[in-house]
């Protein structure tokens, strides 16, 4: 198979770590029978400083032609420091989102054996976490009509949903639980908010169609509790765009660092992955940023383009990677591995995944696959 990938690297440790997650695709395009082409493309702050805005066109364009977006981070201080820029970087990722009608965002929740002392969560709370998370990503108050009146003295953010944009990624999210433990969680505001209670009469209605998969619901304060409480409940978890982008950095504190956490952004016919963490402005350039989400991200990549046993040499190089200790500082605050070194080992593991292994090895702890 060929696929083409854009990259965008984005900004803060953006490079460093999507510069791991290539490293893995080439060495997945050595291990195994696959070509991938790589162009490379500025989004972010960057993307800001060369062309006036964090999206150009032709960015925007290779993303169109390509069939699939690896991407890093964006975000600068320069920016979060500023209320008053109308340019940021953020707009760059979400008008992307939006652009290739990536409107469901999945990121897998779990916990590694060898991690459970990195949370911290008590060990027998997180031990055998296993869920992900089925985010709207493309509507909800990020999307929403924004006002601020002339005195710059009131301000707000409609959160709007139509009964079509919360169906389409429901459906994603029940088809997904049907393959997994069989549960999916509503996680929502429905005893306030209007278009929580859209959400639930959606859902329940489309619930009707996947018998097999028990439904319950949860209103998010509860769910941001839930989440550290026993987050051994939970199996899929379906939210609109803000409470998903909030309990997966929470969710993230189960794994043992936010390093570790993947995504895959997926429409009708464009597809995105990254990993759930920021640009983290204060390590850039310093070798400490951990990879693994984003090389996971890759994993997510190869799931999602039917490459299972590709996606399986990533995870089980990955896998060595944390049962041997080859992390980075957030994982082991003694770790003599940086971002590059932790990455080749993934990378050389990769080529060398011994062939009586492949795909029968048990022993991975990193979770079944999530994409449908
Ligand atoms: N998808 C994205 O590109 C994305 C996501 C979140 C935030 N942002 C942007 O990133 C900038 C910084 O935001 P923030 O500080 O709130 O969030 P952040 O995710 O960048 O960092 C928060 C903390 O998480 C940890 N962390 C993040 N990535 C890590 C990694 N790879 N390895 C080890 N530890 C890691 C660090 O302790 C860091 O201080 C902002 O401009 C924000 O808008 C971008
Ligand atoms: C950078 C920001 C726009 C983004 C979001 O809020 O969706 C980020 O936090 C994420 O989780 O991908
Ligand atoms: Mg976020």
């Amino acid at each position: 198979m060929t696929l083409k990938i854009a990259l965008l690297p984005g900004d803060g440790v953006g490079p460093e770590v999507l510069a791991q997650a290539v490293k893995c695709l080439k060495a997945v395009e050595e291990t195994f029978n696959q070509h991938f082409i790589f162009k490379e493309a500025p989004v972010g702050a960057i993307a800001i400083e060369k062309t006036g805005t964090p999206l150009p066109d032709a960015t925007l364009t290779l993303c169109k032609e390509s069939d699939a977006v690896l991407f890093g981070a964006i975000g600068d201080p320069k920016y979060d420091n500023d209320p008053d820029a109308k340019v940021r970087p953020e707009q760059g990722l979400l008008q992307l989102r939006k652009e290739l009608g990536l409107f469901a965002n999945i990121r897998p929740v779990l916990s590694h054996p060898t991690l459970l002392d990195k949370s911290p969560l008590k060990k027998k709370v997180i031990n055998g976490t296993d869920f992900v998370i089925y985010r709207e990503l493309t509507g909800g108050i990020y999307f929403g009509e924004k006002k601020l009146n002339p005195e710059g003295t009131v301000a707000s953010d409609l959160c709007e949903y139509s009964e079509n944009e919360i169906s389409r990624i429901a459906h994603l999210a029940f088809k997904a639980a049907k393959g997994r433990k069989k549960k999916l969680t509503l996680v929502d505001k429905a005893n306030v908010l209007e278009s929580s209670r859209l959400w639930r009469k959606v859902v329940t209605k489309i619930g009707e169609s996947y018998p097999e998969v028990a439904l319950d619901f949860l209103f998010v304060d509860n769910a941001a509790m839930q989440i550290i409480l026993n987050p051994k409940q939970f199996d899929v978890i379906l939210t609109e765009n803000m409470f998903g982008d909030i309990i997966s950095d929470e969710g993230s504190v189960i794994g043992g660092s936010i390093g570790l956490l993947a995504s895959a952004s997926v429409g009708e016919e464009n597809a995105l992955f990254e990993p759930i963490h920021g640009s983290y402005p204060q390590a850039k350039g310093k070798d400490i940023a951990n990879p693994i989400a984003s090389i996971l991200s890759v994993a997510m990549l190869l799931e999602h383009f039917g490459l299972a046993e590709e996606a399986w040499a990533v995870k089980k190089a990955v896998d060595k990677s944390l049962k041997k200790g080859i992390v980075t500082p957030d994982l082991n605050e003694n770790s003599q591995y940086g971002t590059n070194q932790v990455g080749d080992f993934i990378a050389h593991n990769i080529v060398d995944i011994e062939d009586d292994f492949r795909m029968n090895d048990e022993n991975i702890d990193l979770g079944k696959s999530t994409i449908i």
